[in-house]
């Protein structure tokens, strides 16, 4: 065992030598010749003799093959997968099931240039576009590595022990680690190495059996719970044999909140004056804070493979980037719906140019995503009346599902989540940032974020949920008009490609006021409405409190901060007064002195925990006359509070005539806006009274 290890450790120094001396620039295949000549012509010396014995019999056959006849030299540059195997670099068995199995022939840009690297045994750090295959780029070396040892490359070989883990691999979230091990399972297929997987918020004690009972030589996990284990002197899972240690969203792993955690990982594993150990680091962005603290975690002579210049953009240009300013927060959902509707309609009018719409959508808290799911869920069609608008009427995006995820989900929701959007051909996610690295769901066409992201580096990986894999995709950003200036300090800068874009009708649309809206728009409305309506009242105020704390870490004074949510409220959400909030909140955010704070250290009722236009709420916009709404109208609201909230009052019809404008009809005086409404009725009149939002509608929002 200890002769093995030197073996390596001596071949692993003869490479190192070879490589110190080439240039900074990562050498790509094309210098592969050079490692066949040094195996070769360094076979008469004791040193690499036994170097050259400790590999598998084909790749001493192929360089042999080199050393007898240089035309047997492999190509001046690799870029089929094959040639690896035809060359004696990769074990055939895994050649054979990455081409044969997954159908993937040709290397991306990264995989070329870093395999080189790997396989060399140097530690290296990657930076390569997002969706440009990485993972296989660090697995298959990984494999190969472990491969080096005969007894792992065919499964008569039994001797699988927890304690016997050559390669760690760490990933931020839960999901992104399910799926690198669900990929590494697939390379070592028909070999006896063992890939398990180490996951918060799955049952520890049923994983650890599975790695005592099979064994684990590649373990792939979340830094909290690998350290866990770890820590647990009883199980038996042990890094003294680890040769590789992968960090994959490497910057992301690296930053202050799992930075302790990885530390402690490594004090688990033998000194490196003991053990030659190999590290790499993979991500789509590596900004410079991080590549000084790679500099801690890296041998000195590491490699840094970009294939990404300094200056050129950190996204796909093929992939179209849309920016839209919208006028309030409660243009969001309306303006992703358009956003969705337009996209579903244009796949049914045309399949051939238009794939089935699948969007994941990302918000910036975990409130906001629940909120959104629900009403969205809870949505149906514009106009539809009687049986039509129950529960069980047709939802107005079919066929596409709608899914959430978020770190409040149980992990069985989550993996639920995630494999039904994954196998959906038409979907919208609606997401927190856990889906925003590294995962590969298939055929994904937009992704769009809703509010500034934290970072430019969010806004990649999130963006890069799509077009992956050289597919098509686009991206839209949906921002508030306050955050202009942020926007273009952040990706306004000249290597991102993000165009203003003024085509969402629901984006500008003002929900205080009146107006006359086309049918297709006052649809949308009515949607949503219909959607926020059924949405319990408590996800609303957990949501209006988590926005208070996400918008002002944006640099926004507290007042606009309570007045964004504030307009939320009361023109998205129909409420009299804003949902309360507690003073210890308020102190702790420092919001004491802001107005418009409906403090209450009540806890609230919520009765039956429906939506607030239920309890005599008002509704969607409508003109007020008062700070919250108290003279207004609404959009579509329910005057007598309380009990069904849906039952005909007809809210956001569209072909109202000049009487009513939208939502009048033949509903009396109601509508939005039309052109003698605006003052008589609103938006959505009742078959009985005026209607809501209107001007001077004397109909309040209470009984
Ligand atoms: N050489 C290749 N040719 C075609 N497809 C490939 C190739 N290598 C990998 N893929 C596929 O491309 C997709 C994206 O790969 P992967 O998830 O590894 O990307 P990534 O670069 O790690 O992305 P991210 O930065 O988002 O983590 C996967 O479906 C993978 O199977």
């Amino acid at each position: 065992m200890v002769g093995a290890f030197r073996q390596r450790q001596a071949l692993s120094q003869v490479l190192r030598i070879t490589s110190s001396s080439s240039t900074s620039l990562p050498r790509s295949f094309l210098s592969r010749p050079h490692i066949y000549h040094r195996l070769s012509s360094l076979a008469s010396s004791s040193l690499t003799a036994r170097a050259f014995s400790s590999l598998p019999a084909w790749r001493q056959h192929a360089a042999q093959a080199y050393a007898d006849n240089p035309a047997n030299a492999p190509p001046q540059q690799f870029s089929k997968f094959q040639d690896l195997a035809d060359h004696g670099i990769v074990s055939p068995k895994v050649i054979d099931t990455i081409v044969n199995d997954m159908g993937i022939h040709t290397m991306t840009d990264v995989q070329r240039l870093t395999i080189n690297e790997c396989l060399d045994g140097a530690d290296v750090i990657a930076q390569a576009k997002t969706g440009t295959g990485k993972t296989l780029a660090f697995l298959m070396p990984i494999v190969q590595r472990i491969l080096r040892d005969p007894d792992l490359e065919t499964r008569t070989q039994n001797r699988a022990s927890a304690d016997d883990i050559r390669a760690l691999i760490i990933s931020p979230t839960r999901e992104l680690a399910e799926q690198i091990a669900v990929e590494a399972k697939k390379i070592v297929r028909g070999t006896a190495v063992k890939v398990q997987t180490a996951v918060g918020g799955s049952q520890k004690s049923y994983h650890l059996r599975l790695m005592q009972r099979e064994g684990c030589h590649i373990l792939v996990g979340t830094p909290g719970r690998v350290k866990d284990i770890l820590s647990d002197g009883y199980s038996g899972v042990r890094l003294d044999n680890i040769e590789t240690f992968v960090l994959d969203e490497a910057d992301r792993l690296l930053d202050i909140g799992f930075a302790p955690d990885i530390e402690e990982i490594q004090s688990f594993m033998p000194r490196r004056q003991e053990r030659a150990r190999q590290t790499l680091m993979f991500s789509a962005t590596v900004p410079k804070e991080v590549v000084s603290l790679v500099r801690t975690t890296l041998r000195p002579d590491f490699k840094f493979v970009r294939t990404v210049a300094a200056d050129e953009t950190p996204t796909h240009d093929r992939i179209p980037q849309h920016v839209s300013f919208l006028r309030g927060l409660e243009n969001q959902l309306p303006a992703l719906l358009e956003l969705a509707k337009r996209a579903i309609e244009a796949n049914k009018n045309d399949p051939e140019n238009n794939l089935p719409f699948k969007a994941i959508v990302f918000f910036n808290s975990t409130a906001e995503v629940a909120l959104a799911q629900q009403v969205v869920q809870n949505m149906r069609s514009a106009g539809a009346e009687g049986p039509a608008r129950s529960m069980f009427a047709r939802h107005p995006l079919e066929p596409c599902a709608v899914l959430e995820m978020h770190s409040k989900l149980s992990q069985q929701e989550r993996t639920r989540y995630s494999q039904q959007f994954r196998n959906a051909e038409s979907a919208l996610l609606l997401s927190s940032d856990v889906t925003a690295r590294g995962l590969d769901f298939p055929n994904v066409t937009h992704v769009i974020q809703i509010g500034l992201p934290r970072s430019a580096e969010d806004y990649v990986h999130r963006l890069g949920r799509t077009g992956r894999a050289g597919k098509p995709g686009e991206g839209w950003l949906l921002l508030q008009q306050d955050e202009q200036l942020a926007f273009r300090r952040m990706l306004g800068r000249g290597e991102f490609n993000i165009r203003p874009d003024s085509s969402l009708r629901t984006a500008q649309i003002d929900m205080g006021q009146s107006a006359q809206l086309p049918a297709s728009t006052a649809n949308i409305l009515q949607m949503v409405e219909s959607g926020v309506k059924s949405t319990p009242m408590r996800l609303k105020n957990q949501a209006y409190a988590s926005m208070i704390s996400a918008l002002g870490q944006g640099g926004r004074n507290h007042q606009t901060v309570v007045d964004l949510v504030n307009g939320l409220a009361r023109n998205g959400w129909g409420m009299q007064t804003p949902p309360p909030v507690s003073p210890v909140f308020v102190s702790r955010l420092g919001y004491n002195r802001t107005r418009g704070l409906n403090v209450s250290d009540q806890r609230p009722d919520y009765g039956d925990d429906r939506g607030d236009f239920g309890r005599g709420g008002g509704g969607f916009g409508g003109r007020r006359t008062n700070a919250f709404g108290g003279g207004g109208g609404g959009f579509g609201g329910d005057r007598r509070g309380g009990r069904d909230s849906f039952n005909d009052r007809g809210p956001f019809s569209s072909g109202g005539g000049d009487r009513g404008g939208f939502g009048g009809g033949d509903r009396g005086s109601g509508g939005f806006g039309g052109r003698s409404g605006g003052d008589r009725g609103g938006f959505g009149g009742d078959r009985r009274s005026g209607g809501f939002g209107g001007g001077q509608s004397r109909q309040s929002f209470s009984r």
